[in-house]
């Protein structure tokens, strides 16, 4: 497959990518949806009435929107004809964009000139517990090394409903929280800026297709409503977590801000990378089970560039296939009450940790606690993050031909912002 756009041959945005985002430009500041393509946007607003096919003639709207939510509550037969109008209109031999000049200026935006949105209206969003290695070593730092998995983890997709309203899009600034914190075990908590401040490297799949409520998602019908994935930074407080989340779970530790990347993969780019699912044992319940491979090959890589510096580290490589529970589980668990979900719920995966050290997906795992201090490439020391700090995560499937690749999700640790009260 080629497209009459170039682009370097490993460049995050091949002709078989096509992620959708949302994006700006100083000259018209409405938000429009637009397809990457090599370093360049494809403005869809621009392009709608090429939409011709059964599904999208009488749709086109869906791309004149500020946001992806209707175009994602359109479901997979929608989504798979504007996958193949946008490759079709991009490649090498097709005349229609590539030869009307007129055309091409006003649907093509380069990526350097453009202001990057939030993809969708996040209604709703869930961040789920599911890499096993993850799972184990928070057990073991918080609870007890000898149980650390809790009973419940193997046999349902952990997860806690997360805070909507603080999910950013890359590149905005997270201020250092205040919060309580335990400093001395058995004396009363104290109150202040967090000590232990932290990233998760996570990813996170936006919901397409609604259901009802009263009526789980099968998971024979799972991937029908998952639209695409983007990286995300649940960044996190360790020591107010550790305080708080007695009984209830992740609070306040965790709604100060979560990051993602703002190109959304779709699971359709996504389909020549998927793997071997993770081995479950035991058994999961038959409403969870599922014998199709839904595992992604996808390689992810945590940076850490301290403030004023040039010069970044990576802290962590792993990779999305390590985690034990696959989306459709986590979709089906999640519904399984007759919750209902909306086109544009974020579904965090859980913090990937493989099992080697050098993949563990947060610093509270990498410096265990603070007891080993990782070194940067600069001469200086992390436990946890210091102020300044911008955590950048990348994630990209290798093929042989071309990688798929989600860009970045990246933000900047500022201080804590002095308190008016
Ligand atoms: O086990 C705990 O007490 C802590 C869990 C978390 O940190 C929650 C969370 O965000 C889950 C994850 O990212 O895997
Ligand atoms: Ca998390
Ligand atoms: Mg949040």
């Amino acid at each position: 497959m080629k497209s009459f756009i170039k682009y370097p041959k490993y460049s995050d945005f091949p002709i078989e990518n096509l992620p959708y985002g949302v994006f700006s430009i100083e000259s018209d500041t409405v938000p429009k949806i637009g397809v990457a393509i090599g370093d360049l946007i494809l403005n869809l607003n621009e392009i709608s009435h090429l939409f011709q096919g059964p599904q999208l003639k009488k749709k086109q709207y869906v791309f004149k929107e500020s946001s992806l939510n209707a175009f994602m509550g359109l479901g997979q037969p929608a989504w798979k004809e504007a996958r193949e109008t946008i490759q079709k209109l991009l490649s090498e031999n097709e005349p229609l964009l590539r030869d009307n000049a007129q055309l091409r200026e006003k649907a093509f935006v380069p990526q350097s000139k453009a202001t990057m949105h939030l993809p969708a209206k996040i209604g709703d969003y869930t961040d789920f517990y599911s890499s096993i290695h993850h799972a184990t070593n928070v057990g073991v730092m918080f609870r007890d090394k000898n149980n650390a998995l809790m009973p419940n983890w193997k046999y349902l997709p952990v997860g806690y409903h997360g805070r909507a309203s603080s999910v950013v899009i890359s590149g905005t600034p997270i201020y250092r929280p205040h919060g309580q914190t335990l400093a001395i075990e058995g004396a009363p908590p104290v109150f202040g800026p967090c000590k232990l401040m932290d990233f998760e490297l996570e990813m996170a799949f936006f919901v397409g297709t609604p259901n009802n409520l009263g009526e789980p998602i099968s998971i024979s019908n799972a991937h029908k409503h998952i639209f695409g994935f983007v990286i995300m930074n649940d960044w996190s407080a360790r020591d107010i977590q550790k305080w708080e989340y007695v009984p209830l779970g992740p609070f306040t530790a965790k709604n100060l801000g979560t990051t993602i990347s703002p190109w959304v993969v779709t699971t359709l780019a996504l389909e020549p990378f998927i793997c071997e699912n993770f081995p479950q044992d035991p058994e999961p319940f038959p409403y969870l089970k599922h014998s199709d491979k839904f595992n992604f090959d996808i390689n992810l890589q945590v940076d850490i560039t301290p403030k004023d510096s040039n010069v970044s580290t990576t802290v962590c490589r792993s990779n999305f296939k390590y985690l034990y529970w696959t989306v459709k589980q986590q979709l089906v668990h999640h519904t399984i009450t007759g919750c209902n979900v909306n086109p544009g719920d974020l579904m965090g995966s859980g913090t990937i940790s493989g099992d080697a050290s050098d993949s563990f997906g947060s610093l509270l795992e990498l410096s265990w606690k603070g007891t080993k201090p990782i070194s940067l490439n600069d001469g200086t020391q992390r436990k946890f993050l210091q102020d300044g700090d911008t955590v950048t995560m990348r994630a990209f499937c290798e093929g042989d031909d071309y990688n798929i690749g989600f860009g970045v999700c990246a933000g900047q640790l500022l201080p804590a912002k002095k308190l008016a009260f």
